[in-house]
């Protein structure tokens, strides 16, 4: 049991080291919750929420990932190699791919209610 506690613990510690190194897991985290905060105001559906969850899940994660990855080849090749330099911009790929279908989902769900609200209040 103490080692289970100890795990969450480490991982705590992953979180920390993200947000406080990288800016853009930062930029995320602010997305994230200001798509949390849209969903409260323009009252979408469960399924809805499930979208936006994920989206919000899959940012993170791969932010989380490209971290772990660029940190680990800074550590396996600190001088300029091409190799590493590849295994950076593929990581950051990733990141750029859930990104950007993120965007494309906040779009489908969020745009037409805010549409909505315009054409209400005009
Ligand atoms: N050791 C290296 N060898 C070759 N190219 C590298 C190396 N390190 C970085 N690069 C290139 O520079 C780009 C930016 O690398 P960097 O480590 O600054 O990433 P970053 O996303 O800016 O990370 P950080 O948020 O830690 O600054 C990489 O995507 C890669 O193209």
């Amino acid at each position: 049991m103490k080692k289970f506690i100890r795990g969450f613990g480490f991982a705590f510690n992953g979180l920390k080291y993200a947000y406080t190194t990288q800016l853009n897991f930062r930029v995320h985290v602010f997305a994230g919750l200001l798509a949390i905060a849209m969903g409260f105001f323009l009252q979408i559906s469960a399924a809805e929420w499930n979208w936006v969850t994920l989206c919000i899940a899959m940012v993170l994660l791969t932010e989380l990932l490209n971290t772990g990855i660029e940190t680990l080849t800074d550590l396996v090749s600190p001088g300029y190699n091409k190799l590493a330099g590849h295994v950076k911009d593929v990581s950051a790929a990733a990141v750029l791919v859930t990104a950007f279908f993120a965007l494309v989902t906040g779009c489908i769900i969020f745009l037409p209610k805010i549409l909505a609200l315009f054409n209400h209040a005009a």
